[in-house]
């Protein structure tokens, strides 16, 4: 493996130092331009997948930001005699700067995303244009660069250029591969398939989207700089053309948009299509049979090429890791042994209410519970125990009322800092991020959940791998979550907010739909949870479980607290059974 790795490091430094020598060696500036140009799409389409690929925040407005860097050059370096070469960091940073006023805005509108985001993406390149149109940056007539002293690094002007962007292009793929290896890049593609539940499980989202815009656009920016030197002559009409958010979404469609390599592999096969096609004269065919190849792929090969051929390699190999066998006997130990409730309190929720338009979902719930103590929250349909645990956990905000931690306020928070605090839940219907494996989600968790250091990627690895064989599914790890049941989503789900190294854990019918082993089975992992030093309610409406499990329970009956005390007594309530009559005999 170790060996591998080298050959595969030693043969990309020697096509590294190929391509770089390549100028040098008496290649004709055609090739040389030719070239370029691929390294231009690659440049663009690895830059556009940073944030649409990863994310899901399908842009559609890459013009704009790739705009804003060709008149970045053209005006420092056409107008204003500033050296070529500063103007591409400029640009760079204009394009940044211009992404994050946007991001600023759009970002925080939980209705802006999916379509409304690329169409108002698009929409910023035509008011871009419009803008520089009709100002002195270009005032309708094109700048010329012809008079921009390109500096030479001791070859032509097009082997200049050619440097220049097989730089920018490595650079745009070093920079994407070690985003998708790092906290970032999980938080992204967690955010793509699921972004209000990703920010619960501890992802900064907003903070997230706009580092990955701002490096996206800053490449794109990069690379409009590079192109106006290599044109000498740029116009609003060519740079701002919907030509290039096409290509690069078609590129990165065809490559595989989730994988660092996808789209430079798409802009390479496209663009050499399509050239092959310009040379023999016949581009309106190239463009038709590249659009057919674009179906053909997009049928054979859903996820595009990078991801499908990388999922039939992991098929080949063995499923079950050796470092996974563990099973059922781990030790959860997560803080000092605890068998019952401290007397200390941990949570305290005063006058929480709740409503929806006219609908009053919590009216005003006192509620206190311990450390280590395990608390029940039962009631009918639709008393309001999921709203409680999804205030709790800051996915709802709160109409009135507070919520602490160890004394210390939630209400208000963004659910990611609430999860940092500590608390992680599980949903009633799992949802889990169906292009994450199983192992993929778990790990996600460990990465961004917990009060303690967060943990490192091999911590997290490992973490994730400890709580698969505490819940049974090591043997799972790789699969996606698609693949399996609902006691497997659910007992992932488990695994998932156990990851997190919760102080308070807040399961929500983590039962419901189990047969009567899997139910005793998850009584037990939930005994041993408490065990491990977590805190944990639950809305159950399981009485068996409920029994056998709190040391308390907490009734609700539309949106009130109506009763609160030990499981049995509690339960024999008069006003608990009238309220409950039916639903608690039929479970
Ligand atoms: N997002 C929402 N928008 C509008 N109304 C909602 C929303 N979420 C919950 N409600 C309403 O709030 C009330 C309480 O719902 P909630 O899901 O909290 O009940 P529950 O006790 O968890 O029920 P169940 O046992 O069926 O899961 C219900 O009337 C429900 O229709």
């Amino acid at each position: 493996m170790a060996l591998t790795l080298q050959r595969a490091r030693a043969a990309t430094v020697a096509a590294v130092a190929g391509l770089i020598a390549l100028p040098y060696a008496g290649v004709a500036d055609f090739y040389l331009s030719y070239l370029y140009v691929i390294f231009f799409w690659i440049a663009l389409a690895t830059s556009w997948g940073i944030l649409s690929g990863y994310s899901g925040y399908w842009s559609f407005g890459h013009a704009a930001f790739f705009g804003a860097g060709v008149y970045t050059a053209a005006t420092l370096a056409g107008k204003w005699g500033v050296p070529f070469l500063l103007t591409v960091p400029a640009a760079a940073a204009i394009a940044a700067a211009l992404a994050l006023g946007i991001g600023l805005v759009v970002f925080r509108i939980k209705s802006l995303r999916a379509e409304f985001f690329a169409l108002l993406t698009l929409s910023v390149t035509y008011v871009l244009a419009a803008i520089i149109s009709n100002t002195p940056l270009d005032g309708g007539g094109g700048v010329y660069l012809s008079n921009v002293a390109i500096p030479q690094f001791g070859t032509t002007v097009p082997g200049a250029i050619y440097l220049l962007g097989l730089a920018l292009a490595l650079a745009a793929l070093a920079v994407s591969r070690r985003i998708l290896r790092s906290r970032l890049g999980a938080g992204l593609l967690a955010i793509h398939d699921d972004e209000d539940v990703a920010e619960v499980k501890g992802v900064p989202t907003l903070h997230y989207k706009l580092i990955a815009f701002a490096i996206s656009s800053a490449i794109a920016g990069a690379a409009g700089a590079i192109q106006a030197g290599y044109l000498g002559y740029v116009t609003v009409g060519e740079t701002f053309s919907i030509t290039v958010p096409l290509y690069v979404v078609l590129m990165s469609i065809l490559g595989g948009a989730r994988h660092w390599a996808g789209p430079a592999i798409g802009a390479t096969l496209i663009t050499v299509a399509l050239s092959l096609f310009v040379g023999g004269g016949h581009a309106e065919i190239g463009r038709a049979g590249v659009a057919l190849a674009l179906v053909v792929v997009i049928l054979v090969l859903p996820q595009g090429i990078v991801p499908s051929l990388l999922a039939r390699r992991v098929r080949r190999k063995d499923p079950a890791p050796a470092a996974a066998q563990e099973a059922h006997n781990v030790v959860v130990m997560q803080a000092p042994a605890i068998h019952a409730a401290t007397g200390r309190p941990l949570l305290v929720c005063r006058g929480v209410a709740k409503s929806f338009g006219g609908i009053r979902a919590l009216q005003g719930v006192h509620l206190q519970v311990d450390e280590g103590e395990i608390l029940a929250l039962v009631g009918p349909n639709g008393s309001g125990k999921s709203t409680l645990i999804n205030m709790i956990s800051g996915h709802f905000s709160l109409t009135s009322g507070t919520i602490e931690l160890a004394g210390a306020r939630l209400d208000g928070l963004a659910p990611h800092e609430i999860a940092r605090r500590g608390i992680a839940r599980t949903y009633q219907i799992p949802r889990l991020f169906d292009h994450l494996t199983v192992l993929e989600n778990v790990r996600l968790c460990a990465f961004f959940g917990g009060t303690r250091e967060s943990a490192g990627e091999g911590d997290a690895e490992a973490l994730a791998r400890r709580w698969l064989a505490f819940t049974g599914l090591e043997a799972k790890a790789d699969l996606l979550p698609p693949a399996l049941n609902l006691h497997e989503r659910k007992f992932v789900e488990l695994a998932r907010a156990l990851a997190a190294r919760p102080r308070l854990l807040l399961l929500d019918e983590v039962l419901c739909g189990l047969t009567p082993t899997e139910v005793d089975q998850a009584i037990a992992m939930i005994r041993k949870i408490r065990a491990g030093g977590t805190t944990i309610v639950f809305v159950e409406h399981l009485m068996r479980a409920v029994v056998a499990l709190a040391d308390r329970i907490a009734v609700l009956d539309q949106g009130a607290l109506l009763a609160l005390g030990q499981p049995r007594e509690t339960m024999q309530d008069p006003r608990v059974v009238g309220a409950y009559l039916g639903t608690a005999h039929a479970a």
